[in-house]
């Protein structure tokens, strides 16, 4: 009893990953599944059509007289067959192959449907990144596995009819008796399914730590600081201890699954033999050489076919948890870009407010943001200051609505953000981050990426206005060429830029985007002063009409802000000009003294803010970027 349920379970869970699997490759690619099927179905006819002429050339043969012609027709017959079946076994084996990488294309384009709409935040949870990794490494493989195992089954299962049949005219037993014997295949592809699916979900967290080492290792970026800190010798040491238990655990895993692969080996030679010697007991009365030639080679094609379908459906079934878990990444995905029936906002916004904000990051002891109220208006230039850790890069992610807050609101001219079109809410919005992507394609990539790469001469022009803008045109036309030179010197023709030159670029990417909201995140740490000075002197100008908040830790930068907003601890501490901050005393004057004291030559007289009040507020600063001149 608890062996026929055990069969029902494993046909219900085998059917329901050939749905999965079916539609995987379906929707990949719907007409060569069709043409690849047809193939499989005329391979298996072709198979059908050599036993039967086989009997009828063994018959003629053995009929033959001398001199006759009776053996030629079935012979010849039998060569064409034959023939045909030689030539469509390399053109599936081909197909299939093309199948399988449409398959793990449409795979990949299911987590990158994931990876690119799901919020922020996930890419901090452990708990995905797992699952991230294993996705990533099972869309590599298991689309192919999954296709040619269809396609085995779909071939060996029509092979098993179309010779089921001829065996039916020999003995009605004989058919039954080997898809008994057949089934335990099943069930041992089962176990070592999911032992190799346990195996992969605990190995995720060691293939994420060697995926890094080995980035860091043979990675650009990271080639300089290896160098420079002695690493590649610690790190290979650790890389290798980590590949070390990886293989180990490996090697148990391959153990346990050879057993199971031998026993299945034995059990399917024991069904092959055991339905001869059945052949044999079943079979009275006299059997003509010619039927007897033919069943052996039935019985043989079939137990080979079932050995195939079964394996296959074995694969299909380790396949499964996969599936299973590519399935349950997808729904990770919100419902729709959009979410349904969200409006978009209007063309920008007049006032934005933030009530009560808060925010929380996964897993963290303490919230990053801590009940925010700010409201800022079209046109106002913002500067968010305050030490690390105090909240300025996660209220910028905030309100650029690339995080949702995890308490209060902010609402763009009364409406709520979480009611509007994220997608839209975005394009109104440009950020420059502390630490941006450095695209390694062309400049004008680089600049406008996604719109770019046409080369139409409208994009063009645009391309070279904010770059202009950013200060970074003169020094792209020096490039070999200008705004199609490729930034990174791994591609023929490309060059690399300095930290500086990268941030123009990323300045021009921030102006090309035409937003209503701006945010620069610490946008002039690499510039030179005299850069950094035009770039502060001419903020206004160069986004004039559009909301700017500028995050820096040099106070110079933001003191001609309309309003300068203190963080500490995920609160704001205070706000208002700098005049009134000074005046007031509190952190910010506090910070600024501490700054302007650096810039001080020896013999000048140290003000402080709390000694100097009102002297302070407005320091005989001249040009911040090119060295301060305070009063003696
Ligand atoms: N992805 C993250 N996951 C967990 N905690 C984070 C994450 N990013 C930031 N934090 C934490 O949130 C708090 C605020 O960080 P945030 O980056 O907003 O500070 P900041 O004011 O921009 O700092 P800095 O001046 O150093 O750039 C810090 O305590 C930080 O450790």
């Amino acid at each position: 009893m608890r062996l026929i349920s055990y069969y029902l379970g494993a046909v219900r869970r085998v059917t329901s990953t050939l749905r999965a699997a079916v539609a995987l490759v379906a929707r990949a690619a719907p007409r060569r599944t069709a043409a690849v099927t047809a193939l499989q179905l005329t391979s298996a006819a072709l198979l059908g059509a050599q036993v039967l002429i086989g009997r009828e050339a063994l018959a003629a043969v053995l009929d033959a007289r001398p001199g006759g012609g009776d053996a030629v027709l079935p012979l010849a017959a039998l060569a064409v067959t034959s023939a045909v079946a030689g030539l469509a076994a390399p053109a599936l084996a081909l197909q299939n192959r093309l199948l399988g990488e449409l398959a793990q294309r449409a795979a990949y384009d299911r987590i990158l449907d994931v990876t690119t709409a799901v919020d922020l935040h996930r890419f901090d949870d452990p708990d995905f990144a797992d699952h991230l990794q294993r996705v990533r490494a099972n869309a590599v493989s298991r689309p192919l596995l999954v296709t040619n195992a269809l396609m085995q089954l779909l071939g060996a299962g029509a092979a098993i009819v179309v010779l089921s049949l001829a065996l039916l005219a020999l003995h009605p037993m004989l058919p039954p008796i080997l898809l008994a014997i057949g089934l335990p295949l099943l069930l041992v592809s089962r176990r070592g399914g999911a032992a190799e699916f346990a195996f992969a979900v605990t190995q995720s967290p060691s293939a994420r730590l060697r995926d890094h080492l080995r980035s860091v290792l043979t990675g650009r970026e990271e080639a300089r600081e290896v160098r420079a800190y002695e690493l590649s010798g610690s790190f290979r040491e650790r890389y290798g201890h980590a590949n070390d238990r990886y293989l180990e655990d490996l090697r148990a895993l391959v153990n346990r699954r050879h057993r199971q692969a031998a026993l299945a080996g034995v059990l399917a030679a024991g069904a092959t033999a055991l339905t001869l010697v059945v052949l044999l007991a079943l079979t009275r009365g006299p059997v003509t050489l010619a039927d007897a030639g033919a069943a052996v080679l039935a019985v043989k094609l079939l137990s080979s076919r079932l050995e195939q379908a079964f394996t296959a459906a074995g694969t299909l079934y380790e396949s499964s948890l996969f599936l299973a878990d590519l399935g349950r990444f997808t729904a990770l995905a919100p419902d729709g870009p959009a979410g349904p029936g969200r409006p978009a906002p209007a063309d920008g916004f007049a006032v934005l407010h933030a009530r009560g904000l808060s925010f929380r990051y996964p897993g963290a002891a303490r919230p990053a943001l801590d009940g925010v109220d700010l409201t800022v208006r079209r046109g106002e230039v913002i500067g968010l200051v305050g030490e690390n850790g105090s909240g300025k890069s996660t209220l910028a992610l905030l309100l650029a609505g690339l995080l949702p807050p995890t308490g209060g609101s902010i609402a763009w001219d009364g409406t709520d953000l979480a009611g509007l079109d994220p997608l839209t809410v975005r394009r109104h919005v440009a950020v420059l981050f502390a630490d941006p992507i450095r695209y390694a394609l062309s400049v004008a990539d680089n600049i406008a990426p996604g719109t770019a790469d046409t080369g139409a001469p409208g994009p063009r022009a645009a391309v070279a206005r904010s770059a202009r803008a950013a200060g970074a045109d003169d020094l792209v036309r020096r490039l070999p060429a200008a705004y199609d030179t490729p930034l990174s010197t791994e591609y023929a023709g490309g060059t690399n830029l300095s930290d500086g030159q990268w941030q123009r670029i990323a300045l021009a990417r921030a102006c090309h985007r035409d937003a209503r909201l701006v945010i620069l995140d610490e946008p002039a740490t690499a510039l030179d002063p005299r850069a950094e000075h035009e770039l502060f002197e001419t903020v206004r100008t160069l986004f004039a009409g559009r909301t700017v908040i500028v995050i820096s830790h040099r106070l110079a930068n933001v003191r001609t802000a309309d309003r300068i907003v203190v963080l500490a601890g995920g609160r704001i501490a205070e706000q208002g000009d700098h005049d009134t901050l000074m005046a007031a005393g509190g952190p910010y004057a506090d910070l600024f003294a501490l700054q302007a004291d650096g810039y001080l030559p020896a013999a000048a007289v140290h003000v402080r803010a709390d000694e100097a009040g009102e002297g302070v507020s407005a320091p005989a600063v001249d040009d911040p970027g090119a060295g301060w001149v305070c009063r003696t």
